[in-house]
């Protein structure tokens, strides 16, 4: 299968400051050719709107063609907690490298299937999207889904998993039996010492 690697943080890295030149030297170009004068300011407005963030995450494959750039351009920016809304079948989106997907209309077609884009939903599914190993067959679906980017500012570091009432309440046997425990362990030896010295005082006793 064409599997080629994704995401990788270090890629991601070297990869945006190579994305600002090339990008920028395609709006010179742009600007310099009729066809394209009217779309610069367009894409004057995608380039000023790639935060340091965005460019961080950024999947370069998805860069490389001029209409994704621009695509970029008209998405909208929002909070986790706006996507984290959209968790149903109709109505699935889905945080892969800083973006937000707009999967309802994908859920069928999927190949893995609707429950695991289900699944994914809530938090960042960056990581499970790599872990696939998608294809650069699923790569350059992606686009047609891509509704905008999500504010990094507002993903929470760490997604705090609700724990059933009965696992987080304190279990009162365990704690008791734990006391007993602590009691146990430092009377034990207590107890050996003075049974210790009884015996000698005994010892000694019986020699004289
Ligand atoms: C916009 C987002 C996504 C698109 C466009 C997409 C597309 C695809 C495509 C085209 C395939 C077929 C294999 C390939 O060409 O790589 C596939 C397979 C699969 N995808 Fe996704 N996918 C997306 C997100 C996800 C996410 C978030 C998960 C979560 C784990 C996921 C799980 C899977 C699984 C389990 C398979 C089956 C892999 C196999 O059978 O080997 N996908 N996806």
């Amino acid at each position: 299968m064409d599997r080629e690697p994704i995401f990788s943080q270090e890629r991601q890295i070297t990869d945006a400051g190579r994305h600002t030149g090339r990008a920028k030297r395609w709006i010179a170009e742009e600007s310099r050719s009729p066809a394209g004068r009217s779309r610069k300011t367009e894409t004057s407005i995608s380039l000023h709107n790639l935060k340091e963030s965005s460019l961080r995450f950024c999947e370069p494959c998805l860069f490389r063609k001029k209409e994704r750039l621009v695509a970029m351009a008209g998405g909208k920016v929002y909070s986790f907690e706006e996507v984290a809304k959209h968790n149903e079948r109709e109505d699935c989106w889905l945080i892969i490298a800083g973006k937000v997907y707009d999967v309802s209309p994908f859920m069928e077609e999927h190949p893995g299937g609707d429950e695991v884009l289900l699944a994914c939903t809530g938090k960042d599914a960056t990581a499970d999207f790599i872990d696939i190993g998608h294809t650069a067959t699923a790569k350059e679906l992606m686009p047609q889904y891509c509704i905008g980017e999500v504010d990094a500012s507002t993903i929470p570091s760490k997604i705090a998993y609700r724990v059933a009432p009965e696992d987080a309440s304190p279990k009162p046997d365990a704690d008791s039996g734990g006391a007993w425990l602590t009691v146990l362990q430092l009377a034990v030896p207590l107890l050996l010492l003075v049974l210790a010295f009884a015996l000698q005082d005994f010892a000694k006793s019986k020699t004289q």
